[in-house]
């Protein structure tokens, strides 16, 4: 692959080697994944004797059925559209050799080496239930590759996840039996071609036995991996976008009330609705921010409604769903992850081999087009509440776009800020349209009529995450400079440390830190425009959420 493919970001810890995730028929969890594709957890393929010992039936089988010239799709015969073609004994070993390098067609960017070793982790994974036909010793190349952290070079484009992410998976097969040195790598962070590497870990080249090419490319790891790891994204992010409401619920002044159990516990018990109900409740007690007001009491006569609007007072209700959303998406990830998805599948105890097409990867691609949905709905109810707090007639008495220093006319507050957000929340939504639907019916010889465009939806979902951890930065600027100005309303100082609640106090003081704006109650995080490089402030925010940092920590409990 070019060498002027960008260069990945995420690195690998190695003073975290001494955890280890074992791999065999046991339930692999999205959170095994990521431990795995980003925290450098050893993975480690099962010595049990039953797991190894049909991985081996099914290459016995395999082996024999070519030595009798049986008919098995793609072992004696062509790949898909072509399966009419019939291939010798002594043709076999050459039919694989030729699948991995007519795929070496990939295009665009390079992903990134978190999604390839969890890819890899998950082809593992596959391989566990004895039913593909490959060798154990070509498996264990992609245990030793993740464990020395050498990562194969995948293409961001080529896939469209009806016969699995054939041409991504044909990258990782080309290096791991190092076909060529045109396949490249990152070794521990030095670029070299396959053979290189093969070389450096003390292995020789290995060539494919008839089935293995198939067993290796034809299935959804790598979509999938890509969406295991949006998924804890995503998870996370919904953690952090409660704890972004509940700041900003409090520079509103808004009222608990609408988070009172009765409302949610009794009347409308969605489990997703009774959770977000929940989360404020928990985030916003002890507040004195807020109007307090669970004992059913509205006696509030600001210049206000006498209830909140309903980006507020609906909180629960609309994310509601997205929390029961997401965690479907994540059950039908992890069936995915643990399932076998090539073709054809061999029984061994019954010696006989199914054609069929678990690698059609519709469930990730449906599942990704709805969390880039969620996290388009998430970003506008955010971009809702930005609205309310600059909105001088919205805001219960804040200045306007949530100037610092309002003595200061030229003064004109985070107004920039929210016109990037502005910028970013209909992207979201605009990632939240569906691609799946939009296959190609003609595709490969009209063979892959319908395919689930599985591996073009993973990676638009993770497009997404990244943006919504920018948008997510800049709600949290939101949070503070709110609850700063808030405070100064009614305290008379700036410093909101000692009247938020206990919950978002740390959220608070974490995104404070980060930034190096320490609470005052001489000003708030932003007083005069010119005090702060605002962009600096949003990418150290944003730097901070993406790798899970400290300011994530403060919303681990949610
Ligand atoms: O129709 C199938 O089952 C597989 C199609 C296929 C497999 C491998 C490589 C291809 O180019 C097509």
């Amino acid at each position: 692959m070019s060498t002027e493919l960008t260069k990945n970001s995420l690195s690998f810890d190695k003073m975290e080697k001494d955890l280890t995730v074992l791999i065999n028929n046991d339930h692999l969890s999205i959170e095994d994944v990521v431990n795995v594709s980003r925290y450098g957890y050893a993975a480690r393929i099962t010595e049990e004797e039953d797991v190894l010992g049909s991985i081996q039936a099914s290459v016995n089988y395999i082996e024999h059925a070519v030595a009798e010239g049986k008919p098995i799709y793609g072992v004696t015969s062509g790949f898909g559209g072509m399966a009419n073609v019939t291939i010798s004994s002594e043709q076999a070993v050459a039919l694989q050799r030729n699948l991995v390098a007519y795929h070496k067609a990939g295009a665009g960017k390079r992903l990134s080496n978190a999604d390839v070793r969890a890819a890899m982790l998950l082809r593992i994974k596959s391989h566990m239930k004895g039913v593909s036909g490959i060798r154990l010793a070509l498996i264990r190349r992609m245990e030793i590759f993740l464990n020395e952290n050498v990562t194969p070079y995948v293409h961001e484009f080529g896939s469209i996840g009806a016969s699995g992410d054939l041409t991504p998976l044909s990258y990782i097969t080309g290096c791991i039996a190092g076909l060529s040195e045109d396949y490249r790598v990152d070794f521990d962070g030095e670029e070299l071609n396959a053979i290189e590497a093969l070389g450096r870990l003390g292995l020789e080249p290995l060539s494919l036995r008839p089935k293995e090419g198939l067993a290796m490319m034809n299935g959804t790891s790598v979509m999938t991996g890509i969406a295991a790891n949006c998924v804890h994204d995503s998870k996370r992010l919904l953690r952090l976008t409660m704890g972004a409401h509940a700041l900003i619920m409090q520079g509103l002044h808004g009222t608990n009330q609408s988070f009172h159990p009765f409302i949610h516990d009794h009347c409308k018990p969605h489990e997703g609705q009774k959770w977000a109900a929940t989360s404020m409740l928990r985030l916003l007690e002890g507040s004195k921010l807020i109007r307090d007001e669970l004992d059913g009491s509205h006696n509030y006569r600001g210049d206000q409604p006498i209830q909140d609007r309903y980006s507020m007072r609906c909180l629960a209700q609309f994310i509601g769903p997205v929390f029961e959303g997401i965690e479907q998406i994540a059950r039908q990830v992890e069936v995915e992850m643990n399932a076998a998805t090539d073709n054809p599948l061999i029984d061994v105890r019954n010696n006989v081999a199914y054609h069929g097409g678990n690698f059609l990867g519709q469930h990730i691609g449906i599942a990704m087009d709805q969390l880039r949905y969620y996290q388009g709905l998430l970003s506008k109810h955010l971009d809702t509440q930005i609205a309310l707090l600059v909105a001088p007639e919205f805001s219960n008495g804040l200045p306007a776009s949530l100037v610092g220093n309002s003595n200061r006319s030229v003064n004109m507050g985070l107004k920039a800020v929210q016109i990037t957000a502005n910028s970013l929340m209909p992207l979201l939504s605009f990632y939240g349209n569906s691609l799946v639907d939009r296959f190609p019916t003609h595709a490969e010889q009209f063979n892959q009529n319908i395919n689930s465009q599985g591996f073009g939806s993973a990676n638009l979902a993770r497009r997404s995450v990244e943006i919504f951890q920018q948008y997510l930065s800049i709600a949290l600027m939101f949070g503070i400079q709110a609850v700063d100005l808030r405070t100064r309303i009614m305290e008379d100082h700036y410093d909101a440390t000692d009247y938020l609640s206990p919950a978002t106090r740390e959220l608070y003081l974490a995104v404070k830190n980060v930034i190096g704006s320490n609470p005052s109650r001489q000003r708030p995080f932003l007083w005069d425009d010119s005090d702060r490089n605002l962009d600096f402030d949003i990418a150290a925010i944003a730097m901070n959420i993406t790798n899970g940092n400290t300011i994530m920590d403060t919303v681990k409990e949610i």
